[in-house]
């Protein structure tokens, strides 16, 4: 057995792991970094990385249909599901080379491909070596949680981890779940040529603002995606092929392939926690605000710590306990200022606290301002002209948006930039944005605070009428 001490340990080379590592070993700390499976981690093998590229190839695909009313003959796209997923092979290549063993040991990270457990409160073992270090990062990720569905484990499923796998194209994908995973999937592959039903037990994107998420569903239904919500799967029979989910009413869904969409479940069974004193809670790892564990000297982060789920809120918490471990300075981290995106076509992004939160939180301090896309010159231009933004403003400062249609996602920087500095709605207001773009709908919505303060204002009347009588 090599024992090898180190100032850093880092479990987990996915997003939130490898940040750690490269930004420690950077600034001159001995780092060890374990990765028992892919370099990575899911974001890039089976997450947002394959995902957002097979999002890629359905837009290209119903962009073929979009055509007709622009003044371009539409047509049927010729779908060719296998070289589909060629570009999504290719896509994770392209971008391999910045997580591989090879950059990372470049830049000084000591990399061990085995899995780690702990063995004592500051000591993992991984393969043949035994890591003593000043301290641990735990960056495990998450996987597909899979339900106790009776029959379910009687017949082929897949999960996010072998869906970007499969080369032929499935007739009919059944889809447990309505959450970000289940629907972006549902839209891709309705995109691509399949016929598509999401069985969903609740309401679908239930975390989401329901007017926005009504929008999204109303635009999946249209393209084809059977959604039935309120509707538990309760249990699974068939065989490869012909595939039957059965609701708790009695619905009876039918299909050829099946998505198991159900959440995530984080990764400890392999950690051996208890050696280190480390406790869990239902979704993860225990953690404090400033990410430390019930063993101050292990930290937890991204996926395994049981709160946001999403890859740059991995990135985030690297940041933020790369400050307290190297440094030793307090750090803590904030969630009200995150963002998150769903990749359907409209996309849906929220940052802060949604409309119903702010109320929770904030009660009758909380005002709107809305601006639909609808008004917006270049998205009348393109014929995107579905979806809105909404800030939740109090005393004069957004404490959340929300933005659903073209591009919401990409519109979701400004007001993360927002939020995180606690700007004012007149600073957003003072942005002059380039005509015509999509982006000026965040400048609109910051107007739209500050029009009524102006132009339904008798003082404001009164002053600008005195000004002028007395003008030169
Ligand atoms: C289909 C899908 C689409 C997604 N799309 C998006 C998106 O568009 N945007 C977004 O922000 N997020 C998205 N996510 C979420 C995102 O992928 C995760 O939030 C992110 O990968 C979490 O990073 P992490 O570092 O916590 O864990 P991971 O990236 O999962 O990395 C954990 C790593 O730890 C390794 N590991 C586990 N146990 C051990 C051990 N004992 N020893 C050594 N190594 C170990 C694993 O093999 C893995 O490589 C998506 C997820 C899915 C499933
Ligand atoms: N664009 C993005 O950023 C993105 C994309 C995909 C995934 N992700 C991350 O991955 C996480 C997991 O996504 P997800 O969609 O798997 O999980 P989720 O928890 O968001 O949604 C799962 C859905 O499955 C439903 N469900 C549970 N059991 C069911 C049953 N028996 N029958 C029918 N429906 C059932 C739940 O009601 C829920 O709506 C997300 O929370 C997010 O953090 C992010």
């Amino acid at each position: 057995m090599e024992r090898i001490e180190t100032d850093l340990l880092v479990i987990g080379a996915g997003s939130g792991g490898l940040s750690v590592a490269a930004g420690a070993s950077q600034m001159g700390a001995r780092v060890v970094l374990l990765e028992g499976h892919e370099m990575g981690g899911d974001c890039l093998n089976y997450g947002c990385v394959p995902s957002k590229a097979l999002i890629a190839s359905a837009k290209a695909a119903h962009a073929c249909m979009r055509g007709a009313g622009l003044g371009v003959a539409g047509q049927e796209p010729q779908v060719d599901f296998a070289a589909v997923k060629d570009h999504v092979a290719a896509v994770i290549a392209q971008i391999a080379p910045v997580d591989s063993q090879d950059r990372f040991e470049g830049l000084g990270v000591r990399v061990i491909r085995e899995y780690g457990h702990f063995v004592s409160r500051t000591e993992v073992q991984a393969g043949p070596h035994l890591i003593a270090a000043r301290r641990t990062v735990i960056a495990t990720g998450s996987t597909p949680l899979i339900p106790p569905i009776p029959g379910l484990d009687s017949v082929p499923y897949l999960t996010n981890e072998t869906l970007f796998d499969l080369r032929e194209r499935p007739e009919h994908l059944l889809i447990i779940g309505g959450g970000p995973i289940g629907l972006e999937m549902a839209q891709a592959h309705v995109r691509l040529g399949c016929k598509v039903t999401v069985i969903e037990a609740a309401r679908a994107l239930n975390r989401e603002d329901p007017e926005a998420a009504a929008l999204v569903l109303a635009n999946l239904r249209a393209e084809g995606v059977e959604i039935a919500e309120e509707t538990a799967a309760a249990q699974i029979r068939g065989r490869a092929g012909a595939i039957e989910v059965v609701s708790a009413e009695g619905r009876i869904f039918a299909g050829t392939h099946l998505l198991v969409a159900v959440g995530r479940k984080a990764s400890t069974d392999r950690l051996n926690l208890d050696a280190a004193g480390v406790e869990t809670t239902r979704t993860g790892i225990r953690v404090d605000a400033s990410l430390r564990t019930s063993n101050r000297r292990v930290y937890a982060i991204g996926d395994v710590a049981g709160g946001l789920q999403f890859t740059h809120v991995a990135g985030y918490h690297a940041g933020v306990i790369l400050r307290s471990a190297l440094f030793g300075l307090p750090s803590k981290a904030r969630t009200d200022h995150i963002p998150r995106a769903t990749y359907t076509d409209p996309e849906l992004a929220q940052i802060g606290l949604t409309e119903a939160e702010a109320r929770d939180t904030h009660g009758d301090r909380v005002e709107l301002a809305r601006f639909d896309y609808l008004h917006n010159d270049r998205a009348i231009a393109e014929r995107r002209t579905e979806g809105f933004i909404k800030v939740m403003v109090v005393r004069g400062r957004p404490v959340g948006v929300t933005i659903v249609g073209h591009q919401a996602g990409e519109h979701a920087n400004l007001w993360s930039l927002a939020l995180a500095n606690n700007l004012k709605m007149s600073q957003v207001a003072a942005m002059v944005s380039p005509y015509p773009t999509i982006g000026e709908i965040s400048k609109r919505a910051a107007g739209a605070y500050f029009s009524p303060r102006l132009f339904e204002n008798q003082t404001v009347k009164r002053v600008v009428g005195l000004v002028q009588r007395w003008l030169p």
